[in-house]
């Protein structure tokens, strides 16, 4: 039978080998191996952590090896990965952590590479986290921040930037950190589907601090709740459920408006939208350019009720007509880098060379976004990205008019607009807002 370990050194494997989603694949995993309770939650601490942890690890056995880890068999790196995260970060027993690396070692690769693991093990576990710290790590330079908190360099860097852009220099070392921990499990009840307080008490969690439509919960599966099932509620980041809300709540709705959502899968947002163009008469289309993303918004949406929301496979860069809508939200694709700690693998698979591409993608769809909006209608431009090039460099280059968004979310948070920065755009950080570092920016297109 599958223990703790093998599932987190499966899971592992499969992510940094194949190309796997840790958060598709673990509950999986632990499903086939009926895992429940203090075991799933080892395995997918062990996982996770060994997952965004690994920069910080490699130099931690490149440094007790002599050896660069990349050079290392994959199952040997990865076992030696998950032997440091229990040793370091887990309190695992030293002869625990070593023994259990070494057994990983020797059933994938042999007695001969379970030696070499028995000696890296046992000079990992010599030090503990601080003591690695101060000789992998010393200091405060960019590199030293990027070892240290285990994100690559550019991203620091890129973090860094986006922070000074919104008045927060010098917070990057609570980013990274809050990065590397676990996101609270994050409910929406959608409004006039489902009741906030019937859903607390169906599930057991609190109030969100921002959201009035967002419960925290303590943890379990919300994938059990029955709300979710029916898709009344749904898992999502209150920091998403603040942007998209905030074009609803931005001018009072107009019965008959046509609102549009232009990248819409997985349906997350469309479905918050739909419920409040149901509450306003007004009726939302949803595009997707991908078809079993499309089916995704089509199954996100099918609580609310019937003729609001009308689910389309198409190209957000060409697709529509001009002048339809009176309402866009454009949640564009983007580098994630907002939302880092939800995915612990996603640092290391994007690469800065991917952002001119995200970019060009960002320009076409916002192009086509001003001219699917009637006059007078408004955009909500939204990414889970703070990264400067794919947020206020892109909107930056609009033809729209630039309203304050703060005023927008301070309507749905039931707070001031002064305490969501320095305007006009709202950026929504991890380590202050506890949410995905979402960014928003509201645009007007002028009457004629
Ligand atoms: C950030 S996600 C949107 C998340 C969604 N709004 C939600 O809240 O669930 C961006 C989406 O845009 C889609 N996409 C990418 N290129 C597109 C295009 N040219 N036209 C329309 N959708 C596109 C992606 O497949 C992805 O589903």
């Amino acid at each position: 039978m599958s223990t703790a370990r093998d599932i987190a050194y499966d899971c592992v494997m499969a992510v940094s080998t194949e190309g796997a989603y840790a958060n598709l694949l673990l509950p999986s995993l632990l499903e086939k191996a009926r895992l429940e309770g203090r075991d799933a939650g080892f395995a997918t601490e062990l996982a996770y952590g060994a997952l965004r942890m690994r920069g910080l690890y490699d130099a931690i056995i490149g440094h007790a090896s002599g050896r660069d880890p990349r050079d290392l068999d994959a199952e040997v790196r990865v076992a030696l990965w998950l032997g440091t995260h229990q040793a370091l970060a887990m309190r695992v027993p030293s002869h625990a952590a070593v023994n259990e690396t070494v057994d990983q070692v020797r059933r994938e690769r042999g007695v001969g590479a379970s030696k070499f693991a028995n000696a890296v093990m046992r000079r990992v576990t010599e030090r503990d986290a601080e003591g690695w710290l101060a000789t992998v790590a010393p200091g405060d330079s960019r590199s030293a921040l990027a070892i240290r908190h285990s994100h690559p360099e550019w991203v620091v860097a890129a973090l860094d930037e986006a922070l000074a852009a919104d008045g927060r220099p010098g917070e990057v070392v609570p980013l990274l950190e809050s990065d590397n921990s676990p996101a609270r499990v994050t409910l929406v009840a959608r409004p006039g589907l489902i009741d906030r307080e019937e859903l607390i008490h169906e599930a057991g969690g609190e109030a969100g601090e921002y959201s009035p439509y967002a419960v925290v919960l303590p943890g379990g599966r919300p994938g059990d709740l029955p709300a979710v099932a029916e898709a009344t509620a749904a898992v999502q980041d209150e920091g998403s459920q603040i942007v998209a809300a905030a074009l609803a709540a931005a001018q009072p709705v107009e019965p008959g408006e046509r609102w549009l959502d232009l990248c819409s899968g997985p349906g997350g947002k469309a479905a918050l939208l739909g419920a409040l163009a149901a509450d306003g008469a007004a009726t939302l289309d949803a595009v997707e350019l991908h078809p079993h993303r499309a089916d995704l918004v089509k199954s996100s949406t099918r609580a609310v009720p019937e003729g609001v929301v009308t689910v389309h496979t198409g190209d957000g860069t060409t697709w529509g007509e001009d002048g339809a809508y009176d309402r866009i939200v454009l949640d564009a694709p983007c580098s994630g880098l907002g939302a880092l700690r939800r995915r612990p693998e996603s640092r290391w698979r994007r690469q800065p060379e991917d952002l001119p591409e995200l970019e060009a993608l960002q320009r076409s769809l916002l192009a086509n976004a001003e001219r699917l909006l009637a006059p007078g209608g408004l955009l909500a431009y939204i990414t889970c990205s703070p990264v400067v090039a794919e947020t206020r460099d892109i909107v930056a280059g609009s033809t729209l008019r630039q309203l304050d968004a703060r005023e927008a979310v301070a309507k749905v948070t039931g707070t001031t607009a002064r305490m969501w920065g320095p305007g006009p755009h709202v950026q929504l950080w991890t380590h202050v807002h506890g949410t995905d570092a979402m960014f928003l920016a509201l645009l007007e297109k002028p009457l004629d």
